[in-house]
Order: structure tokens, then C-alpha cells, then sequence
């Protein structure tokens, strides 16, 4: 959908969170006109499911304990046909591998939302990690064009150049602004967004859609403030202050066909 049709119909996002910045997940949710709702609790899912409009599930504090839980969300959200995001969070560290090799294995996710270091893991393909970010360097158009076509998901594909593909077409965004990964969580509120812009129907139009609000909404934070702190409440700002039309924009400028 598009943010206009957003801001009027409000999609709902389930978000299985991690435990460090749900807060900043749901407000970025919230300003943008969606709705955000949090749970764990297994007996919640149908129904949480059935009034969601996108699942969202971060594997960042995932608990082995609640494996099978995170798998049957998924596949209560395949069966009532709700798009499925994932974010894998340092999935090139092993332990953070089994989440989610286990809900991919046995559930359909629409759209993989991740750093450069994460999608790399999907493709098969070395990429310099540090914990939760990506530090290294690499053919990123490929690289998100190979997990594609390995996964069969949306690669969204964050960093100072977003790449969204799903093996077939491309898109890109390369504008650099550095503030916005300073901000632990930005990534996680990113595939929430993705989330509320696909609940209508899955595309990598969609997709790119939330990455360039993400991005514009660093852009403008970044012309009016210069350290972490104030920065992270002025992307919230941001987020609620722009526009359909500023948006559309920035993407005609911004936004480029990848090979
Ligand atoms: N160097 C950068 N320049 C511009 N934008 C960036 C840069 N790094 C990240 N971003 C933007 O920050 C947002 C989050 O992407 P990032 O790659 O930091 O996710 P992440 O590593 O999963 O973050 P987190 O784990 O903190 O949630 C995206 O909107 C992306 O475009
Ligand atoms: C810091 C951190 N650790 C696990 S999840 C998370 C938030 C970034 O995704
Ligand atoms: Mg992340």
C-alpha cells in the first residue's frame, strides 16, 4: 500500500520482538499511522493472528523454549495469508542461526529484513559481521539477488545503501546517513514498517516503499540534529511529520533500477 492508504486503514502489526527495542518499534509503527501490538503468548496467536494485517518476527532474544511457539506463529499467519517478515539478528553467529533455520524450514516467510553481514548469510556468501552490525564490505546487489533466490523472500537489504530484490527485479537506495545506525533498534522499527506497508499485498514496490521512508526520515532528522540521542526522537518526528507526497518523491529521486 501506499503511506496515504496507510494512514487510512491503519494495518496492524503483530510484532514477535525482540526484548531491547520494542519501544521504538512500536512508536515507529504508531507515527506512521499504523498499529502495533506486541505478544508472546502462545494462546494469543490465533486471534492476534486473525485481526493482524502483518506478522513480524524478530529473532533477536529468541529462547529455545519458545522455538515451537515462533514456528506456529508463522504458520497461523501462512494459513490466514498475513504477510511474514522475518529479522534475523546476527544470524551468522551459529546459536542464531538455529531460530531461523527452524521457522524457515517449516513455515513461508514473505520478506527477510537484515544488514548486509545477515543477507550474506542467506546467499551463502562471506560478509564481516561485529554482533548486530555489518562491518565488512561486498557486491551487495548480489548478494541480495542470491538470498532471494535461495529463500524465495523479499531481501531487504538495509544499510548506508538499501538493495531490496526478489531475484528478479532490484531496487536500490544509496544515501548515506551514518546517525541512522547509531540508533540500536532502527533496523528492527524498519521491518515493522515493512510489515504495515506489505499487509495489504506483498511486493518489492512495497517494500521499497518503507526502506525510502526510513531513509528520508533520517535525512530530514540529520539536517536538524547531530548526536544519537536527540536523533532517534527526531526519526520518530520525522516519520509522523511526512507526507504521501514528500515520500513519492524522494522516491522518484532516490530510488534506482538495480541489474
Ligand atoms: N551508514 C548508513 N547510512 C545510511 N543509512 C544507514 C546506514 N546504516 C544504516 N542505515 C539505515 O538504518 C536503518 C537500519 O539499518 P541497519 O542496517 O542499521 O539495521 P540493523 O543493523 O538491523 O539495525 P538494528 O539491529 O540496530 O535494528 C535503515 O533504514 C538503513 O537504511
Ligand atoms: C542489541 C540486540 N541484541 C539482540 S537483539 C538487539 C537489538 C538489535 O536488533
Ligand atoms: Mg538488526
Amino acid at each position: 500500500m501506499d503511506l496515504k492508504t496507510l494512514k487510512t486503514t491503519s494495518p496492524l502489526v503483530f510484532n514477535y520482538a525482540n526484548y531491547v527495542t520494542p519501544q521504538f518499534v512500536a512508536n515507529v509503527v504508531n507515527v506512521v499511522g499504523g498499529s502495533p501490538i506486541m505478544a508472546r503468548e502462545i494462546a494469543e496467536f490465533p486471534d492476534l493472528v486473525g485481526v493482524s494485517d502483518a506478522v513480524v518476527i524478530n529473532t533477536g532474544t529468541w529462547r529455545r523454549a519458545e522455538l515451537l511457539e515462533t514456528i506456529k506463529l508463522a504458520q497461523l499467519a501462512n494459513q490466514a495469508k498475513k504477510v511474514v517478515v522475518l529479522d534475523p539478528v546476527a544470524v551468522g553467529i551459529p546459536s542464531r542461526s538455529v531460530p531461523v533455520k527452524a521457522v524457515m524450514a517449516d513455515a513461508k516467510i514473505d520478506i527477510i529484513r537484515g544488514n548486509a553481514a545477515e543477507i550474506a548469510w542467506f546467499a551463502g556468501i562471506d560478509f564481516a559481521s561485529h554482533g548486530i552490525d555489518a562491518t565488512g564490505e561486498g557486491d551487495l546487489l548480489t548478494i541480495a539477488q542470491q538470498a532471494a533466490k535461495k529463500t524465495g523472500a523479499i531481501i531487504a537489504m538495509s544499510g548506508a545503501t538499501d538493495v531490496v530484490s526478489d531475484g528478479m527485479t532490484t531496487q536500490t537506495i544509496a544515501v548515506d546517513v551514518p546517525l541512522l545506525a547509531t540508533n540500536v533498534g532502527t533496523g528492527d522499527a524498519l521491518s515493522a514498517l515493512i510489515g504495515a506497508f506489505n499487509g495489504d499485498e506483498v511486493s518489492v514496490t512495497n517494500t521499497v516503499r518503507a526502506m525510502a521512508m526510513m531513509k528520508l526520515a533520517g535525512v530530514q532528522a540529520a539536517k536538524k540534529v547531530t548526536t544519537p540521542g536527540y536523533f532517534a526522537n527526531q526519526v520518530l518526528d520525522e516519520l509522523y511529520l511526512l507526507t504521501a507526497e514528500a515520500l513519492e518523491t524522494f522516491m522518484a529521486q532516490e530510488v534506482k533500477n538495480g541489474q
